[in-house]
C-alpha cells in the first residue's frame, strides 16, 4: 500500500471543530464497542444511539456488519484484513468526531495494537474503549447467526474465539457484563458520556 505521500500537505481549515461543537451543544467522539461476536455490541450501541438521538445528539452507527457491505467489502477475516478494516474504520469515525458527531462503533476489532491505534489517532478524551464482555459460551449459545455452528463444525476458518484471537482490553473506558440487561448497560454508557462532558443531557 502507498505510504504518505511528502508532497500531499496538510491545509488549514477556518472552521474548527470547537466551532461545530459550539453549534451542536455537544462534543464529538467515538464511543467504540469491542467484544466478542454475539456478545451484543450491535444491540447495545443501537439502544445507545436510540437515547442520544431523542435527546438532540447527532450521532452516526458504524457497524462491521454493514461497513464489510460497502467501505470494507474487499475485506476478509485475515489478521491483516481485520487490520485494515480497523485502521479505515478509524480514520472514517475520526473524520465523523471532527465533523462534530457522536460516532458509535460496533466492531469485534479483536486485536488490542488495532484499538490502540484508533486511540492514538483521536485526541485522548475523544476515544471511549466500551468492552462488551460476554463469555464465550454465552455468545456460542445466543449465535443469532449461526456462525459458531458453523465455526465448530469447520465450516468457517479464521472464527473469533473459536480458531482466532479475541484480545480483552486491560484498560477500557469502560468494561461491561455483557450479560446484564440492554437498558442497564445503555445507561451505564449513558452516565459515562455525561461523566466525561461529551453529552450535557
Ligand atoms: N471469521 C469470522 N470471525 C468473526 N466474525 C465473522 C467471521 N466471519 C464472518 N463474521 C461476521 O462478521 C462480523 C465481524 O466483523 P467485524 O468487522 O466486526 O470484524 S473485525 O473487527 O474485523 O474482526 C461478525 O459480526 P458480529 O457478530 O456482529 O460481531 C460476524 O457476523
Ligand atoms: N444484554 C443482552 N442480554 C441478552 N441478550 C442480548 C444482550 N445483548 C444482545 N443480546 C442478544 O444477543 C444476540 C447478539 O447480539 P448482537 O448485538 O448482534 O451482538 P454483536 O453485535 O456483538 O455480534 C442478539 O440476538 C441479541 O438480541
Amino acid at each position: 500500500m502507498a505510504e504518505h505521500d511528502e508532497n500531499v500537505v496538510w491545509h488549514p481549515h477556518s472552521i474548527t471543530r470547537e466551532d461545530r461543537q459550539q453549534r451542536q451543544g455537544h462534543r464529538g467522539a467515538v464511543v467504540w464497542f469491542t467484544g466478542l461476536s454475539g456478545s451484543g455490541k450491535s444491540t447495545l450501541a443501537d439502544a445507545v444511539e436510540q437515547q442520544l438521538f431523542q435527546q438532540g445528539v447527532n450521532t452516526f452507527l458504524l457497524d462491521g456488519d454493514n461497513v464489510r457491505h460497502g467501505l470494507c467489502r474487499d475485506l476478509g477475516f485475515s489478521d491483516a484484513d481485520r487490520k485494515e478494516n480497523i485502521r479505515r474504520v478509524g480514520e472514517v469515525a475520526k473524520l465523523m468526531a471532527d465533523a462534530g458527531l457522536l460516532v458509535l462503533t460496533a466492531f469485534i476489532s479483536p486485536h488490542r495494537s488495532e484499538r490502540q491505534m484508533v486511540r492514538e489517532l483521536l485526541d485522548g478524551d475523544q476515544f471511549i474503549e466500551v468492552f462488551v464482555d460476554t463469555p464465550l459460551h454465552v455468545c456460542e449459545a445466543r449465535d443469532p447467526k449461526g456462525l459458531y455452528r458453523k465455526a465448530r463444525a469447520g465450516e468457517l476458518t479464521n472464527f473469533t474465539g473459536i480458531d482466532a484471537v479475541y484480545e480483552a482490553p486491560e484498560q477500557p473506558e469502560l468494561h461491561l457484563d455483557g450479560e446484564q440487561f440492554v437498558t442497564k448497560l445503555s445507561d451505564e454508557i449513558i452516565d459515562l458520556l455525561r461523566r466525561k462532558d461529551i453529552i450535557d443531557l
